[in-house]
């Protein structure tokens, strides 16, 4: 039986970061954490192509762009839609997660979801390096596995 698993060795490989700036009170607490992971696993700064977009609707087109360049080996999508007064959350939500995870399918690279859906912004802020941990460090993680199983096949 062969198991394959990723590596979290980020040496020599490429990232795009696409995140929202609607809530950027969490948003950049998320990129900052997306950052600091990937540099600890050996991406080098140089080698990180930060893209910001209005709100977390607009994140899967840049997201596809980004993914069919062939400058990056992956991407990570990052955001924070918080429940309001009016149905708008659910649509924001349902849209980002669903285009998303079609870019995630249709595109040459991974494409990492760390978009929080949350009911509130100190659940937001629990995630994006709260007691909850940081969304954004796990993407980081999490894309360098996916590149990393991904050449395993
Ligand atoms: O990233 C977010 N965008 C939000 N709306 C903007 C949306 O993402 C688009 O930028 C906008 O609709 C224009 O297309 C949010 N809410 O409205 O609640 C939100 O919480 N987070």
């Amino acid at each position: 039986m062969e198991v394959k698993t990723g590596s979290l060795n980020g040496q020599h490989r490429h990232v795009g970061i696409v995140v929202a700036k609607f809530n950027q009170l969490v948003t950049q607490k998320l990129l900052d954490g997306t950052i600091a992971t990937l540099q600890q696993c050996g991406v080098a700064e140089t080698d990180i192509q930060v893209y910001w977009v209005p709100g977390a609707f607009e994140i899967p087109r840049i997201a596809k762009l980004v993914g069919e360049t062939g400058k990056v080996d992956g991407v990570i999508a990052l955001g924070a839609v918080v429940r309001g007064a009016t149905s708008h959350y659910d649509y924001v939500c349902a849209q980002t997660a669903a285009g998303i995870a079609q870019v995630s399918l249709t595109s040459p690279v991974p494409v990492l979801f760390g978009v929080l859906t949350t009911d509130d912004m100190a659940q937001a802020l629990d995630r994006a390096g709260g007691k909850a941990g940081n969304k954004g460090s796990e993407c980081a993680q999490g894309l360098l596995e996916m590149i990393s199983v991904e050449a395993q096949i």
